[in-house]
């Protein structure tokens, strides 16, 4: 069965990782698709390439995340492009891994502005296009389990994702007058760029993995179908609500 035949999606930093994985699920589930992507042409492409694949229409739309006008480029070429906006996924993020003590303002700066103002407005962005259609929409934000958990080197980035999760729940309020629902996934450690060098120190990786239940960690692949349910009229009672996707790392004290 496919979930989302007929609607357009949209997914933020798209061209990798676990935005890459939703949004060929969300492909495969029968949506068009418009991708944000940041920095190489190469990966962006591959990504519309292998939409077009499934027998898709997918469009690649440049720009950074943490200038709100990128967001407002993004929804006007992807409503010129498809006609509406049904889904936005947010995903785009950063984790520059660092300690608390000499943390460089630029750093911390750098990752408010694109994981959470970034959210913001894109979220923004998409929910003002579809009040304007008026037949509802849905909203998944990519938050982690760093939103309910702290990290030694993530002191700028694990309240980023408090503030997603945060987000989506004053969001769903605010647009469910709309039909507008509004979710996030937590995933846990995910197999992406993002923690490839912090994940080459075999300690820490052998620790993630132990203190996993499902006994492996994530791949981006995983997020897929969390995110296109939510997405979907599957969830069509579900908003202001936080999935973890985390192979139950979170609940695993002892
Ligand atoms: N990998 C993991 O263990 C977890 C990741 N997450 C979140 O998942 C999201 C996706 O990350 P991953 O797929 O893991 O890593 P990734 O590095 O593969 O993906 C992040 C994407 O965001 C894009 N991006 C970065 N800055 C951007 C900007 N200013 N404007 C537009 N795009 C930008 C990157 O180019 C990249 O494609 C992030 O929000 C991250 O915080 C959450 C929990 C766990
Ligand atoms: C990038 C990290 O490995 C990853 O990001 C998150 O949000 C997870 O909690 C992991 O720490």
């Amino acid at each position: 069965m496919k979930l989302l035949e007929g609607k357009t999606v949209l997914v933020t930093g798209a061209s990798t990782g676990i935005g890459r994985a939703a949004a060929i699920g969300a492909a495969q589930h029968g949506a068009d698709v418009a991708i944000n992507y940041a920095n190489s042409d190469g990966p962006a492409a591959s990504c519309v390439a292998e939409i077009e694949a499934l027998g898709q229409r997918a469009i690649a739309v440049k720009g950074d995340v943490a200038d709100p006008q990128t967001a407002q480029d993004f929804v006007t070429r992807a409503v010129d492009a498809f006609g509406k906006v049904d889904v936005m996924v947010s995903n785009a993020g950063i984790c520059p891994f660092h300690a608390f003590l000499d943390m460089p303002v630029d750093v911390v700066e750098r990752t408010f502005k694109v994981n959470l103002h970034g959210a913001y407005f894109m979220v923004q962005a998409a929910a003002q296009q579809m009040v304007k259609q008026g037949h509802g929409g849905s909203i998944v934000a990519v938050s982690s389990i760093s939103a309910l958990v702290g990290g030694e080197f993530q002191t700028h980035y694990t309240p980023t994702k408090a503030g997603v999760h945060s987000l989506m729940q004053s969001t769903a309020i605010a647009l469910g007058k709309h039909g507008i629902r509004c979710n996030s996934v937590l995933p846990g450690t995910i197999l992406t760029e993002i923690n490839k060098d912090d994940l080459a120190d075999v300690e820490k990786r052998t620790y993630m993995e132990r203190r996993t239940p499902l006994g492996r960690l994530g791949a981006p692949e995983d997020l897929a179908g969390p995110i296109v349910f939510l997405a979907s009229d599957m969830a069509a009672y579900v908003t202001g609500a936080a999935l973890l996707v985390d192979g139950g790392m979170y609940v695993n004290l002892q």
